[in-house]
């Protein structure tokens, strides 16, 4: 390895994948921390006084996101309070083992740890809806879960962020699935590193311009302890194809990832594009796009065993629930049992 291309001296130990730079650990731990520190002021991403939830789940990018924003906070006086929150999918093999590292990070990190389980909030474990709905629709439950299981935990710890460990891998993979997809609305929010929940607790993503694989490096060098094994279920399929693209393009130029993550940024979608705007779920009172929320689609589809309810375009879902309305010989408006629930309001 050549000298460090900061000149401090000191022999280099890695090339930075982001720029090419060859950097000594110190140097590299300072750019590292110091663009997420520019990352966080250029985008006023807190107000001092803040309580923010971290949304941990073990893995690499929040441990690291975790580790940095309370050395950040501590070393800026950027006035924050910042607690853990995990959300307990129950998946055995995978998340009651990344929880023991939570508990690790919450011990040396010295922050309050909250944990929701999907059994508490919707009566069902990931193990048990696999084994309902099978290996393949089932990261379409997990991520609707997931998402509303933190607006509820961030709303329980009644605190003002929600940040999460998003990278710039991740928003780059996001907005080339949401072009292959011409899905215009995610299109035009994915970019965003602060978004509006809806609930009025924003989420926000301090790594948005952080690359993986930088953050593998810095978690290495730090000596940071994280959980690396990749869940047990099947993984997202659209996402891996687009992941995979992004990491052969990566290998060509890596320039690529902020490439893609400002290209999205500076997309204007036409106006005359009807875009879902946010209300409350009729059901369950949380964020929706629609009278009823894709969870209370997906929890009332598991306990109807009708599994795929929820799964693909609403009108299929519409189709479904009439003909299992039939087959059950069901009224309609005028049912007593709670199958009309949907129908009524025209999910
Ligand atoms: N079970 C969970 N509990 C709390 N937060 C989570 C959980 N799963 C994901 N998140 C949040 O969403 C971010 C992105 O999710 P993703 O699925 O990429 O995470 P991961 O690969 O499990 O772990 P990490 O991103 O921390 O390496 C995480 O960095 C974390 O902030």
């Amino acid at each position: 390895m050549p000298m460090c291309s900061r000149k401090c001296g000191k022999n280099a130990v890695l090339k930075r994948p982001k720029t090419g730079d060859a950097l000594c650990k110190e140097c590299f731990f300072e750019v590292f921390e110091n663009e997420i520190h520019f990352t966080i002021t250029r985008a006023n991403l807190f107000k001092p006084g803040s309580t923010v939830a971290i949304g941990a789940s073990g893995g690499k990018d929040s441990t690291v996101l975790a580790y940095v924003l309370k050395l950040l906070n501590e070393k800026y006086k950027y006035g924050l309070k910042l607690v853990l929150l995990s959300i307990d999918e129950g998946i055995t093999g995978y998340r009651d083992d990344s929880l023991k590292t939570v508990e690790q990070n919450r011990d040396d990190y010295e922050m309050e740890l909250k944990v929701l389980s999907y059994k508490d909030l919707y009566g069902w474990t990931m193990d048990e809806i696999v084994k309902q709905i099978g290996r393949k629709n089932n990261c379409t439950f997990c991520g609707v879960f997931r998402r509303q299981a933190l607006d509820r935990g961030a709303m329980q710890l009644n605190v003002d962020y929600l940040s999460t460990g998003h990278n710039a891998d991740d928003i780059a993979e996001t907005v080339l699935m949401n072009i292959l997809r011409g899905d215009l609305a995610r299109l035009k929010r994915c970019t965003s590193i602060i978004t509006d929940s809806g609930d009025g607790i924003p989420r926000v993503k301090p790594l948005k311009y952080t690359y993986e694989k930088e953050i593998v490096m810095y978690a290495y060098f730090r000596k940071l302890v994280y959980f690396s094994t990749e869940c047990v279920f099947a993984p997202n399929a659209y996402r891996g194809h687009a992941r995979i693209l992004l990491k052969d393009l990566e290998k060509i130029d890596p320039s690529v990832i902020m490439n893609i993550i400002q290209s999205g940024e500076s997309l204007v979608i036409n106006e005359d594009r009807k875009l879902p705007s946010l209300t409350k779920c009729q059901k369950c009172a949380y964020v929706s796009s629609q009278q009823i929320c894709k969870a209370c689609i997906l929890l009332e589809g598991l306990n109807r065993g009708l599994p795929k309810l929820g799964i693909g375009k609403s009108s299929r879902v519409n189709k479904l629930i009439t003909e299992n309305n039939r087959q059950n010989n069901c009224c309609n408006d005028n049912c007593n049992k709670n199958c009309t629930n949907l129908v009524k309001n025209n999910v």
